[in-house]
């Protein structure tokens, strides 16, 4: 076998890891970087690119089943699904090729291709063909979506998003089994686009709330345009002919057989760690077996081992996998002496139609850490002024805050702009601008921010008015 020595190893070149790499690379050492399969990141190959334009093509097909309610009528309207398909193709294939262009123009002798898995603290091994000899690593090594063996059973026509990108056709129908981001933002897109759609969640969450009022809002939101079942687990998957008959069983124990083209399976991803050899390390792990590592500096213990991206599972985003590969990159660098590096207020953004978003401190992280110690601000876009003029007049956003001082603390919606809403009061949160300073800031007219403004405005409200916000039990109410 060959050995290669070398000052940083990092594993994964996704965006993390290239990230990672670019650090390591800048200052001033010598870094290899292992990808085991293709290059062009997650994101740009089967990710958030590829999925937002299925999405955009869906929202061009739902501006026109939305149009004559504005007394504008469209006629006939076809969808192609091949065409649909060829773009959203073409498209992804041209944002992977300035990705794989980086890529190319890293040094040819910076770049292993092979599975690396950890012989020691100090030593990879990459497939049965190198060893690596390195005085400091970065794991960047993604995740992967979970699917049950009972479901992969029943065959090839039970998929993963990973799947989806590669269609050459829309499908006649799927079933798709999760409520979170991937589930309703895949379920959603293809139901607009024609494709008979039923969306199975086995309890109530959506996406990436955990507000309980914005939750139930949300629930409504999603049911109304989508074939969406909470509390409804997919419990067998059969093949039959070439589709598939699919079991749920509702909350009362009620069984139902469908079938279906496809069973998409969007229930979590799993971070890319087992199969790496951690035991050899000596690194603390959890119970996922991630490495406990430091959330600013993103150091395993001690050691000269790093982690960035999805496969720490702390926020597995792509802007995080950037910040958290730069950090870990830099600090490998700088070993032992590592530093703190910039991590932002936390963001998500989920592309369904109503946009949702959650920014700072989620409600359920408030409720198990500031329980009595803060206040609450609400608006309904029900009634508010642009929401109606667009007929986008749907959604909630809460608000919270300190009650001692005033800080605005985070903020969970759904609603029309959520997108815009949630960099908005992100900056805000990150800024540690009180709720009135926030209020001192300008507003528009007529547009979507100004209800950002009531619910700033009920929370001004129950700050000075009303005592600390009570989570009441939530200990007592399932878990979505
Ligand atoms: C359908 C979908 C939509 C998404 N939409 C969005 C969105 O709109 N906005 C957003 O912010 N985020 C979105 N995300 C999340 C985002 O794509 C990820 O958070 C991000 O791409 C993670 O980057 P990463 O570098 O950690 O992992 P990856 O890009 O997956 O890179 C990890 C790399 O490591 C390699 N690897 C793994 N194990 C080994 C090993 N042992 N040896 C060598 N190589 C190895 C893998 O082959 C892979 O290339 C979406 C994700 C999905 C699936
Ligand atoms: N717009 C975005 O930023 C975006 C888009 C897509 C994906 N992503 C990232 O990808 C990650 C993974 O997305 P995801 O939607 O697969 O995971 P998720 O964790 O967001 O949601 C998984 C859902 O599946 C449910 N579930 C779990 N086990 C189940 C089972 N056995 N049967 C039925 N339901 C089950 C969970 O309750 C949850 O609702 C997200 O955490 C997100 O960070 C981001």
């Amino acid at each position: 076998m060959k050995i290669l020595y070398t000052d940083i190893a990092v594993i994964g070149a996704g965006t993390a890891g290239m990230t990672a790499y670019r650090a390591a690379t800048t200052g001033g050492k010598k870094t290899l970087l292992i990808e085991a399969n293709v290059y062009g990141t997650t994101c740009a190959r089967v990710g958030c690119m590829p999925s937002k334009l299925l999405i955009a093509a869906a929202e061009a097909a739902h501006a026109l089943h939305a149009a004559p309610a504005f007394g504008v009528h469209p006629g006939q309207v076809r969808i192609d699904g091949k065409a649909v398909m060829a773009r959203v193709r073409s498209e992804r294939d041209r944002f992977v090729g300035f990705v794989v262009e980086s890529v190319d123009g890293y040094p040819a002798e910076d770049k292993i291709h092979g599975h690396a898995r950890f012989r020691s603290a100090t030593q990879l091994q990459i497939d049965e063909h190198t060893l690596v000899e390195a005085e400091r690593f970065v794991i960047a090594t993604g995740s992967t979506p979970i699917v049950p063996d009972e479901w992969r059973a029943a065959g090839p026509r039970v998929i993963t998003s990973d799947d989806v990108f590669y269609w050459d056709d829309l499908p006649a129908s799927i079933a798709v089994a999760g409520t979170g981001v991937i589930g309703l933002e895949l379920g959603q897109a293809l139901a607009r686009l024609g494709v008979r759609v039923t969306v199975f969640g086995r309890g109530g969450s959506v996406a990436q709330l955990s507000d309980p009022d914005v939750l139930d809002v949300a629930r409504r939101a999603m049911a109304d345009e989508l074939d969406v079942r909470f509390n409804t687990k997919v419990v067998r998957v059969v093949q039959e002919g070439d589709g598939l008959a699919v079991t749920s069983e509702d909350g009362d124990g009620v069984q139902r057989t469908e079938q279906f083209s496809y069973l998409l399976s969007a229930i979590g991803r799993r971070p890319n760690v087992h199969k790496l050899g951690l035991e050899n390390t000596g690194l603390e792990r959890d119970h996922h077996g991630i490495p406990l590592y430091h959330q600013q500096t993103m150091q395993c213990g001690a050691s000269a081992i790093f982690v960035a991206g999805d496969a720490d599972n702390e926020r597995p985003q792509l802007p995080e996998a950037a910040d958290q590969g730069r950090i870990a990159g830099d600090n490998a660098v700088r070993y032992p002496a590592v530093q703190p590096g910039l991590r932002r207020t936390p963001l998500t953004i989920a592309f369904t139609e109503p946009q949702i978003a959650t920014l700072g401190a989620s409600y359920e992280e408030l409720c198990a850490t500031y329980a009595g110690r803060f206040s609450v601000g609400k608006v309904s876009f029900e009634n508010q002024g642009r929401s109606r003029v667009m007929l986008q007049n749907k959604g909630m956003l809460r608000v919270y805050a300190e009650h001692a001082t005033g800080r605005f603390l985070g903020a969970e919606m759904i609603g029309p702009r959520a997108e815009h809403i949630g960099h908005l009061l992100s900056w805000a949160c990150q800024a540690g601008l009180s709720v009135s300073a926030m209020l001192d800031m300008p507003f528009y007219h007529p547009v979507v921010e100004e209800g950002v403004r009531t619910a700033l405005r009920d929370l001004a409200h129950q700050l000075a008015n009303a005592p600390a916000h009570d989570c009441g039990c939530i200990d007592c109410t399932p878990a979505p």
